[in-house]
């Protein structure tokens, strides 16, 4: 059975092909403004999939798009994920009192670690916000937390003290993880750091905290589009799963 994965982030919408419960073409990506425009570019050069299983942590117009798109060329069935009312899904039992305020991609992104066999892990999210859940080895979440985003972080700041420059943490760009100090001698650098840095201080003492309260060490899996970027300034060992949202789709039965 072959799948059209699609998650719909913040800032970002991924999209890739699985068979079975593996993916099984390259991840495309794109702005919400350029998805419908990109993906069916895409999806010309490819054999129509059996459905369409998309996420969306948001209510976006995208979503009416991709239905009537699929229903308009393939006509095969669109089905949207959503966080399980019940706690339980994918394997995983969720923490949270109330199971569906948990964001979908939050619970897929365990769901993915699951089923990489990563567990006891803390799963973080450096997408447009960060998110961080921990989840035993009974793949049971503990709870996590919400935190601003790199480029949210900054947003706010320049919000409140707007002569601040713009710093731009992707990979490649002037700044990096090796050339910037945490104690920095420019404004630019300095910012980066409170950035960067800062937010991977906080992340490995919050593993320690995890670690502590498992009294096991849990692995630390990362996603979302600055996790290289974080990942490089933490202390603590990790390992980077670039699409763990989509592969936690592609794991739902
Ligand atoms: N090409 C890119 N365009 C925009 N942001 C990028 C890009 N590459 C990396 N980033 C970084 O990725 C972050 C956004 O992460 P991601 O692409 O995972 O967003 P998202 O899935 O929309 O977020 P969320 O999971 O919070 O909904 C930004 O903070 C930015 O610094
Ligand atoms: C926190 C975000 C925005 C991260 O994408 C998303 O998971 C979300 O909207 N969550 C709902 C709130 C919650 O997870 O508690
Ligand atoms: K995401």
């Amino acid at each position: 059975m072959n799948t059209l994965l699609i998650d719909i982030g913040n800032s970002r919408i991924k999209w890739t092909l699985a068979s079975g419960d593996k993916l099984v073409s390259d991840v495309q990506s794109s702005e919400p403004a350029q998805f419908l425009q990109a993906m069916s570019a895409w999806a010309g050069g490819i054999r129509a999939p059996d459905r369409v299983r998309l996420v969306s942590v948001i209510e976006h117009s995208v979503i009416s798009q991709v239905n009537d798109w699929v229903a308009e060329h393939w006509g095969v069935p669109v089905q949207r994920v959503r966080t399980p009312n019940s706690g339980h899904g994918g394997g995983v039992q969720i923490g949270y009192d109330r199971p569906e305020q948990l964001g979908a991609d939050r619970w897929l992104a365990m769901v993915g670690a699951r089923a990489r066999n990563l567990l006891p892990a803390c799963v973080i999210d450096a997408g447009s916000a960060i998110t961080f859940d921990l989840i035993n080895e009974n793949a049971q979440h503990q709870g996590g937390l919400i935190m601003a985003g790199l480029l949210a972080q900054q947003a706010g700041l320049r919000a409140i003290t707007p002569e601040l420059p713009a710093v731009d943490f992707r990979p490649g760009q002037s700044a990096s993880v090796e050339n910037t100090p945490v104690f920095a001698r420019n404004t630019r650098a300095a910012l980066y750091s409170g950035g960067v840095h800062a937010t991977a201080a906080a992340l490995d003492a919050l593993v320690c905290n995890a670690n502590n309260a498992q009294q096991m060490t849990c692995q630390v899996v990362l996603t979302g589009g600055d996790a290289v970027e974080i990942a490089a300034a933490m202390r603590c060992e990790s390992t980077i799963h670039p699409n763990l949202v989509l592969e936690g789709l592609a794991a739902l039965s």
